[in-house]
């Protein structure tokens, strides 16, 4: 099967490499296009543009940093519009249920079926093929896509109309985005008032709010090391979309609110291609310790 694939970031670079692992051929685009050579080794093509991808494959995935992103490499010149007649498209980047309609609505009215499939995991599970799809949209395609979500992915969900993978994946992240605020404060919490952070960890992972995010990044954040796996930048582009998506369903969120401060803050003091992890160093600052 002839899947095209467009975006190589941290994500996308390990989910098309393991397509190619189990017998996909794939055909890959990235913006910057010398970062599709790594992926020659694994027996990828290299298409030109998206249009010249979308081409060539039945469908085409795509995981690409934001909604001007995703934008952009559908609606831009040489996009994916171009070819998109009879062809599929499933959008796996994290957006916004609007930006994913535009996309939807772009692709229908050229005659292409469009699926939206946000993804719940961060590098090793896109590695290990452990991944949560989050898909909405065109059943068809769905079905037809389910053979390379049983690769990337431990489980997939569909979850009805455009729009719904997209809500769904910004409330998992506005709920972990929380939980890492909460997790850092304690750690800082746990050091200042004379405790062993270290210890914190082990206590924490032999209760009820034991987690794998907790059991994962602490003990890196301990050791002040933020190599990203999910880049600062992005969890803050979700925060902001989930306080969107609150403020259009009058959701009160301020705990919500209050994280996405700390991942701006992290952001202006040039965090933000760290780990979202590196939060942390926001309330180790100066103006949280007097
Ligand atoms: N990392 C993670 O743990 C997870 C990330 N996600 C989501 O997946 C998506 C990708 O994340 P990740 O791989 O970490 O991000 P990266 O920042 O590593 O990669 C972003 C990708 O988007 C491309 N890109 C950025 N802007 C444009 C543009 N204007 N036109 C075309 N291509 C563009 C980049 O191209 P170039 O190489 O040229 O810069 C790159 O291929 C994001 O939506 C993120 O929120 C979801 C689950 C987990
Ligand atoms: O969007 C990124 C999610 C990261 C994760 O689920 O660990």
């Amino acid at each position: 099967m002839e899947v095209g694939f467009l975006g190589l970031g941290i994500m996308g670079k390990a989910m098309a490499t393991n397509l190619l692992r189990h017998g996909f051929k794939v055909t890959v685009w990235n913006r910057t296009l010398s970062k599709c050579e790594e992926l020659v080794q694994f027996g990828a093509s290299i298409g030109q543009s998206p249009a010249t991808v979308v081409k060539k494959c039945k469908y085409t995935i795509a995981m690409l940093s934001d909604p001007s992103a995703a934008l952009s490499v559908v609606f831009d010149k040489d996009g994916v519009l171009d070819h998109i007649n009879g062809k599929g498209y499933i959008d796996m980047s994290t957006v916004d249920a609007d930006t994913s309609s535009k996309i939807s609505e772009a692709i229908k009215a050229k005659g292409g079926d469009f699926l939206e499939a946000p993804v719940s995991g961060s590098k090793k599970p896109a590695e290990d093929g452990q991944l949560v799809v989050l898909a909405a949209g065109d059943k068809a395609l769905y079905d037809e896509a389910l053979p390379a979500f049983d690769i990337l992915g431990k489980k997939s969900f569909f979850l009805g109309e455009v729009g719904n993978g997209a809500k769904m994946k910004l409330v998992v992240n506005m709920v972990m985005g929380s939980m890492m605020n909460a997790f850092s404060e304690g750690l800082t919490l746990a050091e200042r008032s004379g405790l062993n952070p270290a210890t914190l960890l082990d206590v924490l992972d032999l209760g009820a709010i034991s987690n794998g995010m907790f059991k994962l990044k602490g003990p890196t954040m301990l050791q002040n090391s933020y190599s990203p796996a999910f880049p600062l930048k992005h969890q803050q582009k979700d925060m902001r979309l989930a306080l969107a998506l609150g403020d259009e369903n009058a959701v009160s969120m301020p705990i919500a609110a209050a994280a996405n401060e700390a991942f701006k803050k992290a952001r202006s003091m040039g965090l933000g291609d760290l780990d979202f992890s590196a939060v942390h160093e926001t309330y180790k600052a100066p103006d949280h310790s007097s």
